[in-house]
């Protein structure tokens, strides 16, 4: 931590970011409460790091708070008290500032447990590093777990959610030379991918543009459609694809229903200096003036592939959600291999994909369109530094977060090339 920023102040932004998303119900990138914002980038970096962490490793913490707890608080000291046993435990934060801050934060939020606080990190500290290695390995909430061993069996699930655990690094996309200080390592599919943990906006080249955060899986499906001039990213904010298509040289239109995200997607072009057509419409009713050579469907879907960048997911998720999801993937399919949509020319290429672990969002979704849409092809395209083993034979690929463990993993997606009827 810098000698410029009191250790306290990133503390308790965490603590903020952590009840906003618990209370709103929103994603860590989402909330912005005054406690964060009030912060200088790199608290505002370290706190959003000590929040992440809070969300990856609560079960652990959980385990460990168990005995002295005895009851459970309320949520706001509960949290509080997470996040002081993640960042002893996880973090090897020295445990005398982090029980010190931890209570000065619940004398200010909390002040009839800064007490209990006090005596219950001490006794979990005593503990440490032992009980902390020794704590159950986290479990994925059941009704994902249970859809995640029917898909891949008992030992993959366990694999998956040991990968959950594990920080994972940054990855970027360059759309040029390599920055002169940017350190790590060129993956085969072409991603750099950093060490965990840095404050992105201070990376060289930043600021220039020469590059933008994209998960190596996520880099994968835009792939597919280099060589194609005129492309469509449908779902197309905040933009990681419409960057990688435009870097590709296509002409791109990328269109969302979502304003916000689609302001992201705009500053995102502009700070890279690459260009594309924006449009803010409904994919399932918009109609272009002319079909385009290749399509990218990027559905929304429930993000179980992300939940190693997005620990606080299975928070926030429910089974329930998924229905709705499914069908809105089935019928934007539909629109985009319907001919009468007039979205891609005969002959074309559409990609299909989400960042879902579940197949019902992927390997399903594409059989029932193949159904759906008799003349409609799966095409077997291999991708380069893709591992043989990921592609099915007839060309879809799927990737999972314990793949790539030697070099850290990658997050879990599901994509498929089609070619639509000449
Ligand atoms: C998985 S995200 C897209 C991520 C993006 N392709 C990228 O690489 O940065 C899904 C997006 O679908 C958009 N969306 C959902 N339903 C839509 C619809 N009916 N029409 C257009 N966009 C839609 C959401 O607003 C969201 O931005």
């Amino acid at each position: 931590m810098s000698d410029t920023l009191p250790s306290h102040a990133p503390r308790a932004a965490a603590h903020a970011l952590v009840m906003a998303v618990v209370t709103e119900a929103r994603s860590l990138a989402e909330v912005q409460p005054r406690p964060f914002t009030a912060l200088p980038p790199e608290g505002q970096a370290r706190a959003a790091r000590l929040a992440m962490a809070c969300f990856r490793h609560h079960g652990r913490a959980d385990h460990l708070l168990r005995a002295p707890l005895r009851k459970t608080p309320p949520d706001i000291v509960l949290w509080a008290l997470r996040l002081a046993v993640v960042e002893m435990g996880a973090m090897d934060a020295p445990a005398h500032g982090v029980i010190n801050d931890t209570v000065g934060l619940l004398n200010r939020v909390a002040p009839k447990f800064a007490g209990l606080g006090n005596a219950v990190l001490r006794r979990v500290a005593d503990g440490l590093p032992d009980t902390w290695a020794n704590a159950p390995a986290p479990r994925l909430p059941g009704w994902l777990r249970g859809a995640l061993q029917n898909a891949y069996g008992n030992g993959v699930t366990v694999a998956i959610e040991a990968a959950h655990e594990i920080t994972p690094p940054l990855d970027i996309s360059l759309h040029g030379p390599c920055p002169d200080g940017l350190d790590g390592q060129t993956l085969p599919t072409g991603t750099r991918r950093l060490p965990a943990g840095q404050q992105v906006s201070a990376l060289p080249g930043y600021a220039e543009g020469a590059f933008w955060v994209q998960d190596a899986a996520s880099a994968l499906p835009a792939r597919w459609l280099s060589g194609h001039h005129r492309v469509l990213d449908l779902c197309a904010a905040p933009g990681g694809k419409t960057m990688q298509l435009a870097a590709m040289g296509a002409d791109v239109t990328a269109l969302d229903l979502s304003g916000p995200r689609l302001s992201r997607l705009r500053a995102n072009l502009a700070r890279t200096r690459l260009d594309a057509e924006i449009i803010c419409a409904d994919a399932l009713t918009w109609t272009p003036d002319t079909p385009f050579d290749a399509v990218l469907l990027d559905a929304p879907c429930s993000a179980t592939g992300t939940i190693r960048r997005h620990p606080e997911l299975p928070l926030l998720k429910t089974r329930d959600g998924l229905r709705a999801l499914r069908d809105q993937q089935a019928r934007l399919l539909d629109r985009v291999l319907d001919p009468a949509s007039g979205m891609v020319k005969p002959g074309g290429e559409v990609v299909y994909c989400t960042c879902s672990l579940l197949p019902s969002e992927g390997e399903d979704q594409i059989a029932a369109a193949l159904q759906r849409h008799p003349g409609v092809r799966l095409v077997a395209r291999p991708m380069d530094g893709v591992p043989t083993d990921w592609q099915s034979p007839d060309g879809p690929i799927r990737t999972r977060p314990d793949y790539w463990p030697e070099q850290g993993g990658i997050d879990g997606f599901y994509m498929a090339l089609l070619a639509t009827p000449t």
